[in-house]
């Protein structure tokens, strides 16, 4: 079974460069699908698990999809597929991200309905409510749905019940090639919503308001391929600023923009971290001692929901009571279980986890439940007495590139290793774990 294995006790220190974005690029792929001419060139793409995975989605439709080192190109220009099955969905919900370019360009889509993951429901009724209200019919049935318009879509207004990333995307994608105007309200203000925006905008979109709580669109009739750099990733940065933060170490993270990280960086700088905003990154140097506090998780410019595990490491280490309070997810502290493994003292009160500091965390074999447990489980056993052995890499390979060798180059003690569990030599070679 593939592990990470770390071995607690050594400052980080040096220069990490940020990748681009993984919410960023994943609707701007299913975006370049809208384009009916020209081709997209897309720098900055990140090598992760769920850039293949979207890659896979839209080469399935037909369209050409070529990948060169960072640089993605994508010509969508032929006919193309409009469906996209349960296999893509299951192992990435932002598939349903092609449903608003399908529709827009050819009337139709029909896309695996995702369902639930680790980490709450997840419904899609914002986005399926924006679909009808541009006049599609849309169906749900024998685990799919389907989404449908005679002619174009007709532009509309919309007012989102919940100010979702995902359905604000969506919606502005199909907006962009439907007839008239569309007005969003209670829209998502992400970075990543902006970026998808200037992204439809190079392609000949009319995208106005996007990063704040109304965005306005013009329908145009068609839209062309463009050339477009993914913005830095937001939580990688955090996720490294929190690495340096609980060794007490000294890294330059390069290309970072703090303007995304407000309240990150406002969170960190109130238990002692120091933060200096240089011409070409952040650079955190972390304390002696970590001071507690608390976070509620909010919708941007909140504290983001995807930094809640990672924070919940760093509080683990501060002295004194800190409370974390998770506003955005019904069920995201599948980690507070494997930090208990690693003697955390926290405790689960209904939305709330209180975490007694400082626990003195020993090294466990501990499961990455999610994508961002498995970098907070990790980051816990940068400090950890002992080895931490994290498995389920999985999770962590969809949201981060050379997770381990980043860390490595820093001066962790960590390693990736494809190590063989007791249990497992114990077992016949038929009834190996790959085989149950
Ligand atoms: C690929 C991507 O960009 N993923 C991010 C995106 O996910 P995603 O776009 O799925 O998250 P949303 O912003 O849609 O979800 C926010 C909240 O709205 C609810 N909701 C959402 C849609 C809907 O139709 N109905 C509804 O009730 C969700 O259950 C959740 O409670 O934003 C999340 C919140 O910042 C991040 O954690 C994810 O990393
Ligand atoms: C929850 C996350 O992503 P996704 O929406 O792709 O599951 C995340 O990036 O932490």
């Amino acid at each position: 079974m593939e592990k990470i294995i770390v071995r607690g006790g050594r400052q980080l220190n040096g220069t990490v460069k940020a990748e681009g974005a993984k919410n960023a690029v994943l609707p701007v792929i299913a975006a370049s699908i809208i384009a009916s001419e020209g081709k997209s060139v897309l720098h900055e793409v990140p090598a992760l698990a769920d850039v293949t995975t979207i890659n896979q989605v839209i080469k399935h439709m037909n369209a050409d999809v070529h990948v060169e080192g960072n640089t993605v190109t994508v010509d969508a220009s032929r006919q193309l597929e409009t469906e996209a099955p349960i296999e893509y969905v299951r192992k990435m919900r932002a598939s349903v991200l092609v449903l608003g370019p399908l529709l827009a360009r050819y009337g139709h889509a029909k896309v695996a309905l995702p369902g639930g993951c680790a980490i709450g429901s997840r419904p899609i009724d914002q986005h399926l409510k924006g679909f009808e209200a541009m006049g599609a019919e849309v169906t749900v049935g024998n685990g799919y749905i389907e989404a449908e318009v005679k002619g174009r879509l007709k532009g509309a207004k919309v007012y989102f019940d919940v100010p979702s990333v995902g359905a604000t995307e969506n919606v502005m994608m199909a907006a962009a090639l439907a007839e008239g105007k569309t007005i969003l309200e209670n829209c998502a203000k992400e970075p990543e919503i902006v970026d998808l925006a200037n992204y439809l905008n190079k392609m000949g979109a009319r995208v106005v308001g996007a990063g704040t709580e109304t965005i306005r669109i013009e329908g145009v009739e068609k839209l062309t391929g463009c050339e477009h750099t993914i913005i830095p990733d937001r939580v990688e940065v955090g996720t490294f600023m929190v690495a340096a933060a609980i060794t007490g170490g000294n890294v330059l993270i390069e290309g970072a923009m703090p303007e995304h990280l407000r309240s990150v960086i406002s969170k960190m700088e109130e238990m002692g971290v120091a933060i200096q905003e240089e011409e070409n990154g952040i650079r955190v140097i972390g304390p002696e001692y970590l001071k507690a506090t608390d976070i509620k998780t909010m919708p941007h410019p909140g504290f983001p929901t995807d930094m809640q595990s990672q924070m919940m490491a760093l509080m683990l280490n501060a002295t004194g009571t800190s409370v974390i309070t998770e506003t955005v997810f019904e069920n995201r502290f599948m980690h507070v279980e494997e930090f208990r493994r690693m003697n955390a003292h926290l405790k689960i009160e209904g939305r709330s986890v209180i975490v007694e500091g400082p626990s003195f965390l020993q090294g466990a074999e501990v499961a990455a439940t999610d994508l961002r447990a498995g970098a907070a489980l990790v980051l816990a056993g940068l400090v950890a007495e002992g080895y931490t052995r994290v498995t389920e890499l999985k999770h962590i390979d969809r949201g981060y590139v050379a997770f381990t060798e980043k860390l490595q180059q820093l001066g962790a003690d960590i390693e990736r290793v494809n190590e063989v569990d007791n249990f497992e030599e114990e077992l016949e070679p038929s009834e190996s774990l790959s085989t149950l």
